[in-house]
């Protein structure tokens, strides 16, 4: 798959012209600006960092300035105190601001937004406190002077930095973008936009959150170590809040989640104010104004508009050939014909029980149904065999494996996928790499891997997106592939969800309500997906208010009422059952059935 626009391309377009600049820059305008555009790169590749976590990953962080100066004063220290060169205290800075960042992801186990805005403050003053007041290890107030980088005992020139920071600035960008177009960046995306349906496709949040924390946070490193060797001199003054508001504020204004944004919000912040200098005394206020703007008028940031404004500079191009037969088979030996056992499963909500005593056994390879007035506990049940809910009473077993303690994502692992009853996509990535979010799970590629494009991850991609564009062509959205997915109209989220669901190869399938805002024509399209899912032996669990539709489809139905099963057996049983037709189906309903 080729993009007609690469974005690539523009980056390294900007960055050319970053080099360009630099050539000039040192021998045209003197030292000043030479370190000037230095210190843009060490901010970029620090703002790279926050991108990740902040942009990518949505977790909120204003102690960014805090790692920065953990990397700078282990710089500082290790080759003050124990006389390390910069190429050994280099990576020694990384790795302690990366166990920084670790400490600082922690609390997002816990808490969001506002709360972990304020940890992560508190992070950031704590680190300002100890440069001041540990003065043996830190100089205090008076800080620490460092020696030039050497090669060979050589210093290099300032010129010689210069280059050496635009490489390792470049080295980061090449780096990060490999992570961010691969499943571990759309994890980060998936989390961001919605954190339930990330865990239900298999991704584990916990551990995406830290290491979007502790990537970050090297890369914070690195930039600190790089501001020591290049100022040659650093005190506790510069590491202040102030900074990482200007860092986060960096990422807001050139575009979080997107690789451009850094770039442009760096260079923007960082140079434009110095040739403002021009205008005086009314600089700030140009500067304070440029900021407004963007944040109000431009919400995605300026890169985020430049997307939305020219869409077809992330458009994917259609493959030629596109796979006819996605779904998995799912058919096996194994003679157990119960897939999933719920037993005696008890959910209540403070006095409400949603479901009481529920004892449910769902075939290998049927579909069936749950049906049942509005507020029945349908969804609950759903929700209970995901793991989102946690059952007070009872037991729940899928192939032979008991789910009670099991964290979300782990069963979706097991073999279990959903849609939901509010559809639930991934509204800020495209509808393909939505798609490609549901094969997660069967990556066994690592960070390394993605990181140095092995030929196991590329190959594990090009088969994970191939399955996407059949699995989008399935559903007819093919034609919508690089659209963002909030751009489709529910009854598209809603086919999009199945082709999700469908991408993590599920044994069992569990669909709430998918012809909920379709039409007619939609609802018979729909009816043979779910053939074509039953024929390749993946079992279906339908919630579903369309009675035809559920009488047409299903092989067994169970009615719930009031959070206890009414009746269960097949379509003709159930449409003759009194009760049911009492309680839930209404006398001309089932006229209009038969
Ligand atoms: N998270 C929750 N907190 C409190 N009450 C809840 C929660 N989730 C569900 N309930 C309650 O549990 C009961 C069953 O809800 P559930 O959504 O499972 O019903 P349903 O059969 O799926 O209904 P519908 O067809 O309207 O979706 C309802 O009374 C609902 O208000």
């Amino acid at each position: 798959m080729k993009r007609k626009y690469n974005k690539e391309q523009i980056i390294v377009f900007i960055l050319g012209l970053l080099v360009l600049i630099g050539f000039l820059a040192g021998p045209a305008t003197g030292d000043y600006y030479l370190r000037l555009f230095a210190l843009t790169l060490i901010y970029l590749i620090l703002t790279t960092g926050l991108n990740i976590v902040a942009g990518y990953a949505g977790q909120v962080s204003l102690g960014q300035a805090g790692l920065y100066a953990v990397g700078a004063y282990a710089g500082g220290i290790l080759a003050v105190k124990f006389g390390m060169s910069f190429w050994v205290s280099l990576p020694i800075a990384m790795v302690a601001a990366g166990i920084c960042g670790f400490i600082v992801g922690i609390p997002t186990l816990r808490v969001s937004g506002h709360y972990l805005a304020l940890v992560t403050i508190g992070f950031g003053v704590i680190v300002e406190i100890l440069l001041v007041q540990w003065i043996p290890l830190t100089g205090g107030p008076a800080g620490i002077s460092v020696p030039l980088i050497g090669i060979g005992g050589q210093p290099l020139s300032e010129n010689q930095v210069y280059y050496l920071i635009l490489v390792i600035c470049l080295l980061v960008l090449f780096f990060v973008k490999n992570i961010i177009k691969s499943p571990i960046g759309r994890a980060f995306s998936a989390i961001r936009d919605n954190e339930i349906a990330a865990g239900c496709m298999g991704i584990n949040i916990m551990g995406y959150k830290l290491m979007a924390f502790v990537l970050s946070a090297v890369l914070a490193g690195l930039a600190g170590c790089l501001y020591t060797y290049l100022s040659s001199y650093i005190s506790p003054d510069t590491f202040n809040f102030n900074l990482s508001v200007f860092f986060l504020l960096t990422i807001i204004i050139g575009g979080q989640g997107t690789m451009a944004g850094p770039i442009i919000g760096t260079l923007l912040l960082t140079i434009l104010p110095d040739y403002l200098q021009a205008l005086e005394q009314y600089r700030l206020i140009v500067y304070g104004l440029l900021m407004i703007v963007a944040v109000i008028g431009l919400p995605y940031g300026i890169s985020g508009a430049i997307i939305r404004k020219f869409p077809k500079l992330i458009e994917v191009e259609k493959p030629e050939k596109i796979e006819a037969d996605p779904i998995e088979d799912r058919h096996d030996n194994n003679d157990e014909d119960k897939l999933l056992v719920l037993d005696n499963v008890t959910k209540r909500f403070g006095g409400l029980n949603a479901i009481k005593d529920m004892s449910l056994t769902v075939k290998k390879g049927s579909v069936h149904s749950l049906i049942g007035p509005n507020g029945a506990g349908k969804s609950t049940m759903i929700n209970i065999i995901t793991g989102v809910y946690k059952p007070n009473e009872g037991r729940v077993v899928f192939n032979g494996r008991e789910l009670n303690n099991i964290k979300p994502y782990k069963i979706a692992l097991a073999g279990i996928s959903r849609t939901f009853q509010s559809v639930q996509v991934f509204g800020k990535i495209s509808v393909l790499e939505n798609i490609m979010v549901g094969g997660h799970g069967q990556y066994r590629s690592n960070l390394f891997d993605f990181t140095f494009k092995s030929r196991r991850g590329r190959k594990e991609e090009t088969i994970t997106r191939e399955r996407a564009w059949a699995l989008l062509k399935m559903v007819g959205l093919e034609d919508r592939a690089s659209e963002f997915a909030d751009s489709l109209s529910s009854g598209q989220q809603r086919l999009l969800e199945i082709a999700r669901a469908l991408a993590m190869e599920p044994d069992l399938l569990l669909l709430d309500e998918p012809a909920a805002g379709l039409n007619e024509i939609e609802i018979g399209n729909l009816a043979q997906i779910i053939e074509k899912i039953k024929a390749k032996g993946i079992t279906i669990l339908l919630i579903e208010h369309h009675i035809d539709f559920v009488m047409d489809i299903s092989d067994a139905i169970t009615v719930l009422n009031f959070g206890k099963k009414l009746a269960e057996g097949t379509p003709m049983e159930i449409q003759g059952n009194q009760e049911v037709i009492e309680a839930y189906l209404g006398k001309n309903e089932v006229v209009e059935v038969c």
